[in-house]
């Protein structure tokens, strides 16, 4: 005798039974022939069928993902007393969901270690066509994992649904270059992506929504998003430079002999690319200025700043990929650093509309310090 688990469909509890091998065939996943939503029984069966291969419906995405349509009161549920205490939840999207990186992303964003332990969070996964029967294990895997605070999780191809009241949308979906690539060989490809989406978030999504676009050039594919979303505040949009900043604070640490906590007031000015300037200048080193910790100005100078602007490249020789689980590091750090305050003389790095923060810079309203710049 087992423990099984049988789905019913959105708006009724799901059922949590001990069956023998006979009462399973009885609780069979219902669904009505119209319904939408997918769920991982859905998918199990899929493949058992051999129905993988067929192209799969597409999914209505504000309906939840298996375990995830299942309605309940938050505040109500007396099992979960801590739940009373917990944010209104938050709305997250993703793109590329399936890819490498959200494959580190999405489970930390689920466990809280993002957002805080006290914030619950709707996942909205944004997959290709290709990519779609991967996002439902993705999706699965989610289920699986028990998360408290991941309240909602939906799956979707079109970005006009996906998008829909999020509070964030963090933009990885695009193609990754290859070994001997510069990313900017990448525009005519992912540029499309991002202008697409840049409608979407404009029409749909959270006027204040925040985005991250990580997928690459990614300053020039932020600034096609933020120019295709004129409703959306211009200092909403970032692309993701902190994975340059991270490196450069280990290149300093690991060239001081110091731990990397010691290594602050780090500043990547320019692209995401070969031409950045990682700002050894302005860094400090245990609170002193890093050029007085190390004394080598050629290193500093040459090694170090060549280090870090080809530390992705590199990567993508050695692993034949490019960087995933210290992508989705960075976009934590990122995402942690919009969200709290910095620590007192510090600032962090992230890529952003010069022509919005040049003014807000020189006001000083700003509770937060940046040095940042976007780039076409
Ligand atoms: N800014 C940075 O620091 C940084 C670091 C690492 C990688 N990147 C970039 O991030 C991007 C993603 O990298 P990855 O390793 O996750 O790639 P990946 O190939 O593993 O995953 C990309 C996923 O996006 C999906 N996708 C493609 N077009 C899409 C679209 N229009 N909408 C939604 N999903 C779509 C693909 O099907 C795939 O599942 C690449 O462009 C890569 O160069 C940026
Ligand atoms: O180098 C790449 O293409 C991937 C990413 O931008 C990185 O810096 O690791």
């Amino acid at each position: 005798m087992g423990l099984s688990t049988a789905y019913s469909p959105a708006g009724s509890r799901l059922v949590t039974t001990p069956l023998g091998a006979g009462a399973a065939q009885l609780l069979r996943p219902r669904r009505t022939p119209l319904a939408t939503v997918r769920c991982s029984v859905d998918a199990a069966k899929q493949v058992q069928d051999g129905a993988a291969t067929v192209a799969p419906e597409k999914p209505a995405s504000r309906k939840g993902f298996g375990v995830f349509s299942t309605i309940y009161d938050l505040k109500a549920d007396s099992e979960h007393c801590k739940s009373k205490s917990w944010k209104k939840l938050v709305s997250i999207a993703v793109s590329g969901a399936a890819g490498m990186i959200s494959n580190h992303l999405l489970f930390k964003l689920a466990s809280g270690e993002v957002f805080g332990q006290d914030q619950p969070i709707a996942l909205k996964l944004l997959g290709s066509e290709r990519s779609f029967q991967a996002l439902e294990g993705v999706a699965m895997e989610l289920e699986d994992s028990l998360y408290p605070l991941l309240r909602e999780v939906s799956i979707g191809m079109d970005p006009y649904e996906v998008f829909e009241d999020v509070d964030w949308a963090l933009l990885i979906g695009a193609k990754p270059r290859g070994p001997g690539m510069e990313r900017a060989a990448l525009l005519d490809i992912n540029g499309q992506i991002y202008a697409d989406q840049g409608k979407a978030l404009n029409a749909v999504a959270s006027p204040n929504v925040k985005v991250i676009v990580v997928g690459n050039p990614c300053n020039t594919n932020a600034l096609i998003c933020m120019k295709n979303a004129p409703n959306i505040p211009a200092k909403n949009f970032h692309a993701l430079t902190r994975l340059d900043e991270n490196r450069a604070k280990c290149q300093l640490a690991l060239k001081a002999g110091v731990f990397y906590d010691k290594v602050s007031n780090m500043t990547i000015w320019g692209n995401h690319s070969t031409t950045q300037v990682p700002d050894f200048l302005n860094a400090k080193i245990d609170g002193r200025p890093a050029k007085e910790v190390i004394k080598d100005t050629k290193w500093l100078e040459e090694e170090f700043t060549l280090t870090v602007q080809n530390r992705g490249g590199v990567l993508i020789q050695k692993w034949g990929r490019s960087s995933a689980a210290s992508t989705a590091v960075s976009i934590v750090d990122a995402i942690r650093s919009l969200v709290t305050p910095t620590p007192e003389g510090d600032w962090f790095s992230s890529g952003v509309s010069l022509y919005y923060w040049k003014s807000l810079w020189h006001s000083r309203e700003h509770r937060v310090q940046y040095a940042m710049q976007i780039k076409g």
